[in-house]
């Protein structure tokens, strides 16, 4: 029997490159965490948490690992699929092959070339080594692939791995609207 899916949003961070918050960047009328948030309901994953906005890091400035403590600590019981603010171009079909991967695996599953989107099995099952990763090491950027370096995930291709290029900078972002007749 496999935990309820719950999709955690990460809209933490600093966002400076940006310069300013990008999940209130605007597609059209929507914001961009409605945005995010209407992609993971469109892959079957309505029950979302917002990290940053609804629930505040404890391990503060450590990256989106510090995040993901905060989350599965305020929601035990659930399985994850953790998808960053700042992947727009992330499609349904690739969501959706994440998710069946994860449910074929059950444990922790990424694309080879990102660990962002990621799966998670069980939240609870994690917990304590986030944890004991994020108390040992609190180089933001890191502490979420040395997490998962010392756990048996699974690593599959990405259908196109364009889909999972980070929108940093203003240039970046008026790119991708451009791109997409957005
Ligand atoms: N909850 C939480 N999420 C974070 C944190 N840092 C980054 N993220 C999220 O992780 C993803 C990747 O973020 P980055 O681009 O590495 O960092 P950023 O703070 O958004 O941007 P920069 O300041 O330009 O590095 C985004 O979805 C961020 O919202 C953090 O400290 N806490």
């Amino acid at each position: 029997m496999q935990l309820p899916l719950r999709g955690l949003l990460l809209n933490g961070g600093k966002s400076s490159r940006m310069g300013t918050a990008k999940g209130a960047l605007k597609i059209g009328e929507l914001t961009l965490v409605q945005y995010m948030t209407q992609q993971l309901a469109a892959a079957g994953v309505s029950d979302i948490v917002i990290s940053g906005d609804e629930v505040p890091d404890q391990f503060a400035d450590q990256g989106p690992l510090g995040g993901i403590e905060a989350v599965l600590t305020a929601h035990p019981g659930a399985r994850w699929l953790v998808v960053p603010i700042d992947m727009p171009q992330l499609d349904v079909a690739t969501l959706r092959q994440l998710i069946d991967q994860g449910e074929m695996a059950h444990t922790c599953v990424h694309f080879a070339a990102s660990v962002l989107p990621l799966y998670i099995a069980s939240g609870d099952d994690c917990l304590a080594s986030v944890r004991a990763c994020l108390r040992s090491d609190n180089h933001k950027h890191w502490s979420i692939r040395n997490w998962l370096a010392s756990q048996q995930c699974c690593r599959v291709a990405a259908p196109n791995e364009s889909v999972l290029d980070n929108i940093n900078t203003p240039q970046q972002w008026h790119s991708f609207l451009a791109n997409n007749n957005l």
